[in-house]
């Protein structure tokens, strides 16, 4: 018997809420791509991108526990890759998703250095999703968003359509300076999103160990080099109104917006318990909170993860929520006072 070929590994990268996974479901609804596993990698312990690809089936869906990529994880992301490698030959290619916080240049390394993965896969594609409203702002102030741009063989503008003009021909004019290589392509323009993964004419170079990575792990504290992350995460097991929800993340714009990167979740509401809310945001740009048509089997109730820069007030954002959420099962006269204050007791009057 022949023996298989190896895997094709492609990476999709990008900065927090820039629009990887949205990109990935483009690819996996690609006829082209059958036969494609996804790693997805989150960061915050509260995972939901795994419930938002859409496979038709969870088996085509690794998920590695939360922790970052290119440190904490990389060993379950080598372990992964070879249990994968035993589905061969019906599996032809796995798309790794990193969290938004990855540099990849180290998880290239851990791959491509590695004796028995380097036999058992081929190194597709870096692609890396940069989002048209937030970019510029992206990549003077994150050092791992210069990374993710400097790395890709590919780079795919999100959000297009979100942006003024002359924003979005400037970022493409960045990204052209900061990566002259690699193709550039429009999310909006895209027909076929296969082509992305296509070989490319410029040979890989992975580059080398050493580059300035610096780490600290402590609870979800986060810090590569200069840049810190702190996440919170929320949870609630009664469905809320969704009016509690629409001003809890209003006030949380209004009082934290300037240090949030990235908000996700999903709402269990009073109006639509059945089908969970997804809330997603990207610094700040707010998307609008979308139903799903069922929740997973994982089980309904609010999980909420809010990811931000160093000086994000994540034990403030644990009690405006937990006043919000308290407020929804007190259905009484103190609800409008409530809402003008949320830090208010429930059912203390002023
Ligand atoms: N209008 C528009 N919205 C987009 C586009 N790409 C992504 N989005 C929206 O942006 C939000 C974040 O997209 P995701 O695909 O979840 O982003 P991500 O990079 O996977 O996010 P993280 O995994 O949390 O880093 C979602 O609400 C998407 O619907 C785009 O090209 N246009």
């Amino acid at each position: 018997m022949a023996e298989a070929g190896p895997i094709t590994l492609d990476i999709v990268t990008g900065f927090l809420g820039a629009g990887k996974t949205t990109l990935i479901n483009r690819l996996l609804a690609d006829p082209a791509l059958a036969d494609t596993a996804v790693i997805v990698n989150e960061f915050g312990e509260i995972s939901i991108d795994h419930l938002l690809i859409e496979t038709g089936g969870e088996e085509g869906i690794v998920e590695l526990g939360d922790g970052c990529l290119c440190c904490t994880v990389r060993g379950a992301l080598v372990d992964t890759l070879a249990e994968l490698a035993a589905r061969r030959p019906a599996l032809r290619r796995v798309v790794v998703e990193t969290t938004g916080l990855a540099d990849p240049a180290p998880v290239l390394r851990a791959v491509m250095a590695h004796p028995g993965l380097s036999r058992l896969y081929r190194l597709g594609n870096v692609v890396t999703v940069v989002d048209a409203v937030n970019g510029m702002a992206t990549l003077d102030a994150h050092e791992e968003a210069r990374s993710q741009v400097a790395l890709a063989d590919r780079l795919v503008l999100s959000k297009g359509a979100l942006a003024q003009e002359q924003e979005r021909q400037a970022l493409a004019r960045r990204l052209a300076r900061l990566n002259p290589q690699a193709g550039l392509f429009d999310a909006d323009a895209l027909e076929a999103a296969a082509r992305l993964l296509e070989p490319g004419i410029a040979p890989r170079r992975v580059p080398p160990a050493g580059h300035h990575h610096a780490h600290h792990h402590d609870d979800h504290d986060h810090a590569h080099g200069p840049d810190a992350f702190r996440s919170v995460s929320l949870t609630h097991d009664r469905p809320l109104a969704r009016t509690v929800v629409e001003n809890f993340l209003d006030l949380l714009a209004t009082q934290q917006g300037e240090h949030i990167l990235r908000i996700k979740g999903l709402v269990e509401t009073v109006e639509a318990p059945e089908r969970p809310l997804l809330v997603q945001g990207a610094q700040r740009l707010l998307h609008t909170p979308q139903h799903l048509p069922r929740w997973p089997e994982s089980g309904r109730g609010t999980r909420i993860v809010v990811i931000g820069d160093g000086a994000l007030d994540t034990g403030y954002i644990g009690r405006i929520f937990a006043a919000f959420a308290g407020e929804a099962q007190v259905d009484t006269p103190d609800r409008a006072a409530l809402q003008d204050n949320p830090l208010a007791i429930p059912g203390f009057r002023r």
